[in-house]
């Protein structure tokens, strides 16, 4: 694994919207994956304003997010389609039937998780898979506990977790119980990995990563098994090191 440290969100941020950049002018036919929460959002506006400004185009871009609540209704506002589609997708080019994210709402959990997986199967591998970590150590939805074999699968959210979201909610009562998400093996499969970690309360996660073992009770620690992960954390998460982003 790679470390790099940004001197701020803003610049971590502009480190891993580049990094998307360079890829997709590389290969405009790349397989994105995606991650909702707080710690992407000033990327995905990084990634829009560069579309306005140099016409990057994403038309033949696929895009895969690694999860969603389940019970939401898309249309929800605090569903994570309506979070890809304000935060990123309505600005740029990408076509919609290119967007893969869970269906929350599927009359079948179970048949949809299958779904998700075959999607992947026949459009994947994920070339560049964006991470961001939870405080204990999810990765997707994946909570401590999960099977690093784990594949697309629906998962009780921790309290912890739930808490954590609720800052998106009114009210903690409001956070989904539940959620569908890509598995850890699904999400190793990816060619490439860009963990992105922001912010004081990450700081033990991000320790318990570089320094703990591999184990399922921390599912990030996985990705040191990884042979391509970038892991791109401003310095409040993390002041070992100055190189600097
Ligand atoms: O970026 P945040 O909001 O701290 O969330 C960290 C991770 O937790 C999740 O929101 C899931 O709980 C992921 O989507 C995200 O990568």
């Amino acid at each position: 694994m790679d470390i790099i440290t940004a001197p701020s969100y803003e610049a971590m941020s502009e480190a891993a919207a580049n990094q998307i950049i360079d890829l997709v002018k590389l290969n405009p036919h790349s397989v994105l994956g995606l991650a909702t929460g707080g710690t992407p959002t000033k990327m995905y506006e990084l990634l829009i304003k560069d579309h306005l400004a140099h016409h990057t185009s994403y038309k033949n871009v696929t895009s895969f997010n690694l999860d969603e609540y389940a019970g939401l209704k898309k249309d929800h506002p605090n569903s994570y389609f309506s979070y890809m589609n304000q935060t990123l997708f309505m600005h740029l080019d990408i076509q919609q039937q290119h967007t893969f994210i869970p269906n929350g709402i599927a009359e079948s959990l179970e048949k949809e998780c299958a779904r998700y997986d075959q999607l992947l199967q026949d459009m994947g591998p994920i070339d560049l898979q964006v991470l961001g970590l939870g405080e204990n150590g999810h990765i997707g939805f994946n909570e401590p506990g999960t099977s690093f074999e784990s594949e697309t699968h629906i998962v009780r959210l921790t309290e912890s977790t739930r808490h954590a979201n609720a800052r998106f909610f009114g009210s903690m009562d409001e956070v989904p119980t539940h959620a569908v998400t890509m598995g850890i093996k699904s999400i190793m499969k990816a060619k490439e990995i860009l963990l992105l970690v922001s912010g004081k309360n990450k700081k033990n996660a991000l320790e318990r990563l570089l320094d703990g073992p591999v184990s399922e009770d921390f599912p990030a620690s996985i990705l040191k098994k990884h042979p391509k992960v970038k892991i791109i954390a401003d310095k409040s998460a993390y002041s070992r090191t100055n190189i600097i982003a």
